[in-house]
């Protein structure tokens, strides 16, 4: 489906007054404060037209017009379009009339002697509302539906798990927004390749552009974000555009968010809420184009709680959030992405692709991969490189679990529910012990050594085990 280039907001903002002079100065104020699509007309009659023609999502009306009233038009919007909001601008500051307009349907009242700034702060405001309507149902319809629109920019993806596949939709959903985006998981999960994924479907013509902010120091963290002018300090010989300007019209993709200095914090905070920023050495500020998407391994809130990361500048990159969860929470997946990095292995070594063992998915489900998806690969791509015979060998796998410390049984890997509860009579706990053995035995496919990993005790243990029950 064909889609209009992104701007902000994702419909048209009609502004109706028969004064020439306002409709001007209340556009530019409108696209200096970032809304793109800004429509005006002086002829009342004129709007249920537009409205037709156009995807107005708000109006601002005057309410004194020649020919058509504002309060006449304003009732003919809410019955016919009630799903346009109208703001009522007025030159009375009259309380009966302000309470007869938001009876009436509007959204809100200004008079229109009020500072310029209010009244674009709350057209901001109402934006900002409705965006968030239209992606409440863009969401709730995803989910019903559960199709992607643009499952090519998932394609580097590989899932099948539910949780998964939710966000995409969440992402595609929240994809045109202007908002910022904060994906959190574990390291390796995949952040990266959803915050690439966002921006691919967000319509955004210019590149992304990614910035690992662990580590910068303050200075750095400007420097790289918002450049310099020439002669900014000693060495800067020439101006130096920022990443905030590289990204123009694309997405500004911030990696490792939670390790941000408090110095920079601030920084980041104010880009965000004013719009703009000042390249060091500069006074003349720069307006932020791109879109912002956040990622981090921690747990942001719990920082934020902590007090080491500002709870404001929290609230301002939550209000679109994703959490990836980790893979020992898809374990489904691992068949799947056990496929696609043999193939990929095979295929960057120059080597026939090796067949898995049948053992290998129950050894793997068995392990927590700390590392997730990316040591799942690393793993991999080791044992392809030591392959010699058609059947791929377990034995690198258990190496490699071994030093990822995997003598643990996997967290999670309990039951939500206790199997014995539905049991009409409980076994003694010699034959409970039996039961799990041959259970564990089973699901490993005979392998001691995957069944002992299931189980969390040692091969010999096991062993032994079973040689007592023999006898
Ligand atoms: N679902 C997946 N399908 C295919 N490959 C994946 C998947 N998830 C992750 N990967 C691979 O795992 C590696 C790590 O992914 P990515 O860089 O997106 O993780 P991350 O969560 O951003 O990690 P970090 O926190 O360390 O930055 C990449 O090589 C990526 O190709």
């Amino acid at each position: 489906m064909s889609e209009p280039a992104s701007t902000y907001p994702s419909f048209a903002v009609l502004l109706v007054d028969d004064e020439a002079a306002w409709l001007r100065s209340m556009r530019v104020a409108l696209q200096r404060a970032g809304v793109d699509h800004v429509l005006a007309t002086q002829e009342p009659r004129e709007v249920p037209e537009l409205l037709a023609r156009e995807p107005v999502g708000l109006v601002l009306l005057d309410l004194n017009m020649p020919h058509l009233s504002g309060e006449a038009l304003l009732e003919r919007l809410a019955a016919e379009r009630p799903e346009v909001a109208v703001i009522v601008i007025s030159g009375m500051n009259q309380v009966e009339t302000a309470v007869r307009c938001v009876k009436a349907g509007a959204l809100d009242y200004y008079v229109k002697t009020a500072e310029e700034d209010r009244l674009v702060g709350g057209v901001l405001r109402a934006i900002r509302l409705l965006e968030l309507q239209r992606e409440n149902r863009e969401m709730a319809s995803r989910f019903l539906s559960g199709d992607l629109r643009h499952p090519e920019a998932f394609a580097g993806l590989v899932t099948q798990d539910r949780a998964m596949l939710a966000i995409f939709s969440y992402v595609e959903a929240v994809a045109r927004s202007p908002q910022p985006l904060l994906v959190q998981g574990e390291s390796g999960s995949g952040k990266e390749l959803v915050a690439r994924a966002a921006h691919q479907v967000s319509g955004r013509r210019g590149p992304l552009v990614a910035v690992n902010v662990a580590g910068l120091d303050d200075t750095v963290f400007a420097d790289t974000l918002f450049g310099h002018a020439r002669g900014a300090f000693t060495g800067a010989e020439q101006a130096r555009r920022g990443m905030v300007e590289e990204a123009a019209d694309g997405t500004l993709f911030l990696d490792e968010i939670g390790d941000l200095s408090q110095a920079s914090q601030v920084k980041l905070l104010r880009l965000l809420q004013e719009g703009e920023y000042f390249p060091l050495g500069s006074d003349r500020p720069k307006r932020l184009l791109a879109r912002v998407i956040v990622a981090t391994h921690h747990d942001l809130a719990a920082r934020q709680a902590a007090g080491t990361f500002r709870r404001d500048l929290y609230y301002r990159l939550a209000t679109h959030q994703v959490r990836i969860p980790p893979l020992r929470e898809r374990r489904g997946d691992l068949p799947l992405l056990l496929d696609h990095f043999l193939a990929e292995a095979a295929r960057e070594l120059g080597k026939k692709r090796p067949t898995p063992p049948r053992e290998l998915v129950p050894l793997l489900g068995s392990y927590a991969f700390p590392g997730n998806v990316r040591e799942l690969r690393s793993m991999v791509l080791d044992a392809v490189s030591l392959h010699r015979e058609r059947v791929l060998s377990m034995d690198a796998f258990v190496k490699a679990m071994a030093r990822g410390g995997a003598a643990a049984p996997a967290p999670g890997a309990l039951p939500d529910r206790n199997p014995f509860a539905v049991a009409e009579h409980l076994p003694t706990i010699h034959d409970a012990v039996e039961l799990l053995v041959e259970e564990a035995l089973s699901r490993a496919g005979g392998s001691q050594t995957i069944a002992a990993r299931t189980l969390g005790i040692t091969q010999s243990a096991l062993s032994k085990r079973l040689k007592a029950a023999r006898e």
